[in-house]
């Protein structure tokens, strides 16, 4: 297996990569991207940013209250020991990234960071999604509205935890994610749509890993793949990222749009609201895909 093959993406050379990225969306489920223009200055600083914020006593972080299923602090659990995270329920609200900063007791200097992260990860979504849609020949603003949820992991793997899992399998619920992954850290890895099996993602300093969700599968009409994933314990290193999650439109539900059904290609799978998709899944355990099973078109 060795070095894993996700393909990258130059985010400066479209349409021409078009025909790429959408076999990426297929065949893979996931890409990295490059020449994405946030600048390197800026993920490293969100980077450290990242890291104090986590640091910070529990009494504390306790304060990022959820607005939605899942959306504030999720501490270490029994099925999860290794995993915790902070975060916030609209990314495109200045005011929820404000109040989450205040939540923390951000500094200035953090909040100006956070700020300007988020403003410039929350484009690089729009401008993914956007060429997403424009290389199926549909809208570049069909995702504009759509919700985008932020969180910031923190893997706590020691000497004793090496081989075991940092998060277990499962699928992103929404239609993308984008991930600043750790630079240093290893541990991530992908399903092989083909063969099954999982294939390391190493690091690839300065770019962003995509994720396919399980409302991309609902929204192509079937054509893009949810990948499989979950992260790994290789070494006894702290290891961070950074994940801004495309959920879904703020009201209406998701639904492959009229363009992408036809004689060939019937509508698979039924209208669905993302957040109580999100909470079906969390309360039924199914995290890797198979609630998608319950809103295929024609089954009751
Ligand atoms: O930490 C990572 O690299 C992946 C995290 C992840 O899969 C998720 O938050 O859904
Ligand atoms: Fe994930």
């Amino acid at each position: 297996m060795g070095t894993s093959s996700v393909p990258v993406i130059d985010l400066e050379d479209f349409p021409s990569q078009s025909d790429k990225l959408i076999e990426a969306c297929e065949e893979w489920g996931c890409f990295r991207v490059v020449n994405h223009r946030i600048p390197a200055a800026l993920m490293a600083a969100m980077k450290a940013v990242v890291r104090a914020l986590l640091d910070l006593p529990p009494e504390i972080k306790r304060r990022n209250a959820g607005v939605s299923a899942g959306s504030g602090y999720v501490s270490p659990t029994k099925v999860n020991p290794l995993y915790e995270g902070l975060g916030l329920y609209d990314i495109a609200s200045t005011e929820a990234v404000r109040s989450f900063c205040s939540q923390l007791d951000a500094s200035p200097h953090q909040r100006e960071t956070i700020l300007k992260y988020s403003e410039a990860v929350h484009e690089l979504a729009m401008d993914i999604g956007g060429k997403i849609a424009e290389s199926m020949g549909l809208s570049r603003d069909l995702f504009n509205e759509w919700v985008c949820q932020f969180r910031i992991n923190k893997y706590s793997f020691t000497p004793e935890t090496v081989g075991l899992p940092g998060v277990q399998i499962h699928t992103d619920n929404g239609l993308l994610t984008i991930l600043q992954d750790d630079e240093n850290v290893g541990g991530l890895e992908v399903m092989d749509k083909t063969t099954g099996v999982y294939v390391p993602v190493d690091p690839m300093p300065g770019s962003f890993l995509v994720n396919l969700g399980d409302l991309a599968t609902v929204w192509s009409n079937g054509r893009f793949y949810n990948v499989k994933h979950r992260v790994q314990c290789l070494e006894a290193t702290v290891r961070f990222s950074i994940a801004l999650f495309m959920l879904g439109p703020k009201q209406a539900a998701v639904e492959a749009p009229p363009e992408l059904v036809d004689d060939e290609h019937p509508r698979l799978y039924v209208p669905i609201n993302s957040e109580e998709y999100k909470r079906l899944r969390l309360s039924t355990g199914m995290r890797a895909g198979e609630a998608l099973a319950l809103f295929r078109s024609g089954s009751s």
